[in-house]
């Protein structure tokens, strides 16, 4: 974790990674109608409260959930083949009702003109993970996005590294924010500060999942950043 030292520099944090899903947007009610169109052969139909719920471990994962609450047995087989399906019907609608998050593009705007560097780093697949930052106009302030496909998901700390090394800044010199236990785990696993959004995705109170920092809304941000400098 970082010197405090280091962290006094006027010019930290240089880049800050931010968790997609339930942190810089709400996804959940594309990513429901996608479940439906994969598993209606099962009777399945879930609402965006229901994909929220199940969501922050990566396509497969979501599927699996969603299966077993519904008592539907899948073995490997099934199970990756239901996740194809699904990433195939995501990917061909991936945004029509996700939206960002109220003053996220403000807090994001705000970084850049600090000449702050942005990623965003998500275990949803990167091709749709690179539409759907595109689609929201996103792209205007993220300077690389890595999703699901070359890296270990997170909790593992490998895509926050990529993201670290493809903005050319060391882990010392960056804060990651997401919504989940996953974010705070691969978060410090990378040896970054963590802050978690209240607003996003987690079953219970982020407080208690041991993040550096806690933000109800966008606008806390610049505050949770400047407290963990002085931390
Ligand atoms: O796809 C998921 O399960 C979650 O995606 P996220 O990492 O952007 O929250
Ligand atoms: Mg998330």
């Amino acid at each position: 974790m970082t010197e405090p030292a280091a962290r006094a520099e006027a010019r930290w944090p240089r880049a800050v990674i931010f968790d997609l899903d339930g942190t810089l947007i709400d996804s959940a009610p594309d990513i429901a109608a996608a479940v439906n169109a994969t598993l209606a052969e099962h009777g399945i139909e879930i609402d965006a409260a229901t994909a929220r719920h199940h969501l922050g471990d990566g396509a497969r994962k979501l599927i699996e959930r969603v299966l077993a609450a519904h008592q539907v047995d899948a073995d490997h087989d099934k199970l990756e083949r239901l996740t194809a399906v699904f990433t195939e019907r995501y990917q061909a609608v991936p945004c029509r009702d996700s939206v960002v998050f109220d003053g996220a593009c403000d807090a994001l705007s705000a970084l850049q003109a600090s000449d702050v560097k942005l990623a965003v780093c998500t275990n949803k697949p990167q091709a749709i993970a690179d539409r759907v930052v595109a689609h929201l106009g996103l792209d205007h302030y993220i300077d690389v996005v890595v999703g699901a496909g070359a890296y270990a998901l997170k909790p593992d700390p490998a895509p926050l590294y990529a993201c670290l090394e493809a903005l050319d800044c060391d882990a010392d010199a960056a804060v990651y924010v997401g919504d989940m236990a996953v974010d705070r785990q691969a978060g410090h696993a990378a040896g970054l500060p963590v802050v978690l959004a209240e607003f996003g995705y987690a079953a219970g109170p982020v407080a208690d999942l041991g993040a550096d920092g806690v933000i109800s809304h966008w606008r806390g941000l610049d505050a949770a950043v400047a407290a963990l400098r002085s931390h």
